[in-house]
């Protein structure tokens, strides 16, 4: 798609004082910028002096955020002169809570609008980085800190601006880029998206005044990165189709041109922000960013939509039918539990299967972990304790049952490691706070094509971290409205406590296992020291009976002696079999100490659990609470009795405090809505559709409400702060509330409406108002013409006659040259008649004072020494010379008589 970079020339507001001194005009209705010199600049919007924030970011910047969305990269550049208001523009003042968010500029609105647009789609999985450099000369340098930082909500966005603010170098540029990606699933296909939005801040340069080729003057910046930005768009706008070559760009002559390349012919949709003084003095400055604007207005950018679509399997896509076959396969898994459980209490099973059974125990175990750590472990190993138990007893009964104890103790060994380093593993995560992901088939596959088709120079895809999109969709998918967030919260947390109960409860069981079998093996001690007796008692029965042999021997009693034969034998046997016994009574020392140690560390995980409990039962009471409270806002009743009470509390207590500013968090959730509903119809009527009655009175409707809650949020934001201004008489003040808080929800509603009919009314009349003013203008304008034709014309006619004027000047000394001629010739002295002839010229003088106008005062004088030069025939015309005779006449004055004389007399 090719699109001409957009253009909009904001007036910055000057103060009264210097108001008779504007040279520049915003003509609004024809998005022109009137010059004093006549000139008129078209422009994309005209800004006038008295535009709002918010008026400036609907006309311009809403548009490009429905880009941003479709995928595309957009890019926002203000640019001008030292403290015309860039800066202003982009961020606003400051973003400090003190100031009213009406002050904020496109940044902060922008990055609102992105997040509430977020939370109203919940089928899409979103990831926003937001990274912030300065470039000041060639070098680049990160406000942040961190690279690109990831932001879940706009909390954590305004936490970013704020730090990167701190850090703004006075002569850099800025460049501020937000990168949106989006992941939905089409068709079993799964989509994405992946969008950059760039906000760039252009310091202003001092200039030189160059001479162009055409022989014009020109005044280019001295900064490199804004000169070669200068000859950038001279070269882009002088492309044609056929032409078009990047190579010729020479992009790569600054950092700064190379970070914008995608800005200025480049894949961005760009919006060109130029704020220009109106004062006279600056008028050369802004005459020449007025040109830049013109030159940029004519580059065009190749806007395309980042997006590309992956064949695998939407991981995500079944979540419910996998939590379900989850859950099925632990209530069979227990099941099966059990009836191992009641199997091996009838004592029947054989050996063999007793092992598969603690495989399958093992199996189970590791199992459990592996499919989730969300999902409710059924980690119950009651089956070996009761094992264990019956085997210790059989084991003090029956000698011979001793190597299967050993057996059944290695495995519960292994099954209580086993559940304590889960144990463990989920208190790390627990205090970490962290959320583990698990890692996308298609992460490397991500990148190349995230990266495709990408400019590496704003940011570049490989800093992205795709594992966040599958996997923290319980954060982007939470419910729009606050109270069910909050009761996802609070079910969460239960869930949680429900999870640790039985978590201690299994611990508490193992503990106790552990402490039986302790006992047991304590009695094992013993056991050993009966074992070892008896041995003694064996070997001297043995004794005893060898003796007898050997007298039964050499008395040659051979019935004795094969009775004492076969005794012996059976104590041999017996013998052996008790120093086996003993010998592993002797190994369970070892036992008894790592059981011990193994006792203790589940005793301390106990302990971590239960403080974990502890953490979560509290938070779950601070949530009740919280939840009482909004609940309590909420409520109409309490809000108005909330509201007269705050109307007689001058001061914000610190119990308050939090209040305040969980309801402004409220406040501007609710606006962020009402500004979604508020966009849907703007943008209908930006798209040139007529809006019906009804959607001209929800357009007032959220207008005003939005207003309502901006003004609710300035209000708080200033508590806090802790200054209110008083605008209204308190008592005033007491009795409105007093008066509203009478009235019912039915009567609140009708003066609603009727207000809402009444602003409609208002608007419609103000616009014809303005339309009137318009055309007033427009006479005005017409007017003023017509006074500079008529102006000029007097101009010329004023000319005229006074050419005229010297005509006749011209025409009269003319006659009074030929009068004096006459008079010479004549030689008389008729001193009447020079007086006649000076009375005349006095005369005529008047007459040429009058044509002339009266400002122009003649020099009598002049004039009249101009006749009596005449007379003093110091001048005679050439033409009359030639027919008179030299030296005949001479004029001179005695007693204030011209005497004329022949020469020859
Ligand atoms: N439209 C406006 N409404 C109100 N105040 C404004 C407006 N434009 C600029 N200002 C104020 O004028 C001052 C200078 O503005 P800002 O710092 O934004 O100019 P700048 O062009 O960025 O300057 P520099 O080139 O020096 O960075 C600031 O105090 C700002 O708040």
């Amino acid at each position: 798609m090719e699109i001409n970079i957009e253009t909009a020339v904001r007036i910055c507001p000057v103060s009264y004082s210097n108001k008779d001194l504007l040279c520049v005009q915003a003509d609004v209705c024809n998005n022109n910028i009137k010059l004093g010199n006549l000139q008129s600049i078209p422009v994309q919007y005209a800004l006038p002096s008295d535009c709002t924030q918010n008026t400036l970011y609907t006309t311009t910047v809403t548009p490009l955020l429905n880009y941003f969305f479709e995928g595309c990269d957009v890019s926002i550049v203000t640019f001008g002169q030292a403290s015309t208001g860039k800066s202003y523009t982009l961020l606003g003042p400051t973003l400090n809570c003190a100031l009213s968010e009406k002050e904020h500029g496109i940044i902060p609105r922008f990055l609102r609008q992105m997040f509430a647009n977020i939370n109203q789609d919940t089928d899409k999985c979103f990831l926003v980085q937001i990274a912030w450099t300065q470039i000041c000369g060639e070098n680049v340098y990160d406000l942040l800190g961190c690279g690109s930082a990831e932001c879940h909500n706009i909390g954590d966005a305004i936490d970013l601006l704020k730090l990167g603010m701190s850090n703004i170098a006075n002569c850099a540029h800025t460049l501020f880029t937000v990168t949106l990606e989006q992941q939905f699933c089409i068709d079993g296909c799964v989509q994405h998206k992946v969008s950059t939005a760039s906000f760039v801040d252009l310091s202003s340069s001092e200039k030189v005044a160059v001479m162009d080729n055409g022989g014009l003057t020109q005044y280019l910046p001295t900064d490199t990165g804004l000169l070669t930005l200068y000859k950038c768009v001279w070269i882009l706008s002088e492309l044609t189709n056929a032409l078009y070559n990047q190579n010729l760009v020479p992009y790569n002559q600054s950092a700064l041109t190379m970070l914008l390349k995608d800005s200025f012919g480049g894949r961005a949709k760009t919006l060109l922000i130029c704020c220009i003084s109106p004062l006279v003095n600056d008028f050369m400055e802004t005459l020449s960013s007025l040109h830049f604007v013109q030159r940029a207005q004519l580059v065009k950018n190749y806007v395309t939509v980042n997006s590309y679509v992956t064949y695998e399997a939407y991981e995500n896509a079944d979540i419910f039918g996998l939590q379900f076959a989850t859950n099925q396969l632990f209530k069979l898994v227990s099941n099966a539990e059990s009836l191992f459980k009641s199997l091996l209490g009838t004592g029947v099973i054989p050996k063999t299967q007793i092992e598969q059974i603690s495989d399958w125990l093992t199996l189970k175990q590791e199992c459990q972990d592996c499919i989730s750590e969300s999902s409710e472990p059924h980690r119950s190993l009651d089956i070996i304790e009761e094992e264990i138990e019956d085997r210790s007893k059989s084991e003090s009964e029956s000698e011979s049952d001793v190597p299967n104890l050993v057996d059944l103790m290695n495995g519960f060994r292994e099954k209580t490691d086993n559940l304590v380093s889960t144990v463990n593993r989920k208190m790390t995560s627990e205090s970490d706070n962290t959320k583990e992901f698990t890692k996308s088939s298609h992460y490397s596959e991500y990148h190349l094509k995230g990266a495709r088709g990408r400019r590496g120079s704003i940011h570049s895809v490989d800093e992205f971290s795709p594992t966040l999109l599958n996997c923290d969709i319980k954060h982007y998918d939470t419910d729009t409205t606050v109270s069910n967030q909050k009761d996802r919260i609070m079910k969460q947390i239960c869930a949680d406590i429900e999870g640790y109960q039985k978590q201690i409860e299994e611990l508490v069981q193992t503990v106790e296992v552990k402490e039986k079998l302790m006992q047991q093996l304590l009695k094992n001690k013993q056991t050993k020291r009966k074992f070892k007796q008896k041995c003694l008692k064996l070997q001297s029965d043995q004794n005893i009976a060898q003796s007898k042999l050997r007298q039964a021997k050499s008395v040659n009693n051979h019935l004795l002696e094969s009775k004492l034969d076969l005794e012996l034998s059976e104590l041999s046997k017996k013998i052996n079999k008790t120093e086996f016994i003993r010998s592993i009574a002797e190994d369970d020392s070892l036992t008894v100490s790592e059981l011990e140690s193994s006792l203790n560390n589940s005793k301390k995980q106990l302990e971590k659990l239960r403080k974990c409990l502890h953490r979560k039962e509290k938070s779950k009471l601070e949530l009740e609470h919280d939840l009482k409270e909004s609940k309590k806002c909420s409520s109409r009743d309490t809000m108005k009795s909330d509201a007269a009470k705050k109307q007689c509390e001058s001061t914000c207590t610190s119990e308050d405090f939090d209040n305040i500013k969980h309801e402004i968090k409220e406040l501007r959730k609710t606006r962020d809505r009402l500004l979604e509903q508020r966009y849907k119809i703007d943008s209908k009527a930006y798209n040139k559709k007529l809006l019906n009655d009804l959607e001209e009175i929800q357009l007032v409707q959220y207008e005003e409400a939005i207003e309502a809650i901006d003004l609710a949020i300035e209000y708080k934001n200033q508590k806090i702060c802790g200054f209110t201004e008083v605008f209204v008489d308190e008592n005033v003040c007491k009795l409105l509330t007093q008066q509203f808080l009478k009235l019912s929800n039915e009567e609140i509603l009708v003066l609603l409406q009727k207000y809402y009919k009444k602003i409609v009314e208002l608007r419609g009349s103000t616009k014809k108002l303005e339309q009137q003013v318009i055309q007033a203008e427009n006479q005005n304008e017409t007017f003023q013409h017509q006074i500079q034709n008529l102006s000029l014309i007097l101009q010329r006619v004023r000319s005229d006659a006074e050419r005229r004027v010297l005509t006749l000047e011209q025409q009269h000394d003319h006659k009074m040259q030929l009068i004096m001629h006459h008079l010479s010739q004549e030689g008389g002295e008729d001193e009447r008649y020079i007086s006649r002839v000076v009375e005349r010229s006095k005369q005529t003088a008047l007459a040429l004072q009058v044509a002339q106008g009266r400002n122009k005062q003649i020099d009598k004088g002049s004039l009249i020494a101009r006749f009596t030069r005449y007379a003093r025939h110091e001048t005679v015309p050439q033409q009359l010379q030639v027919s008179l005779v030299p030296s005949q006449a001479k004029v001179t004055r005695q007693r204030n008589k011209l005497i004329i004389q022949q020469s020859g007399k």
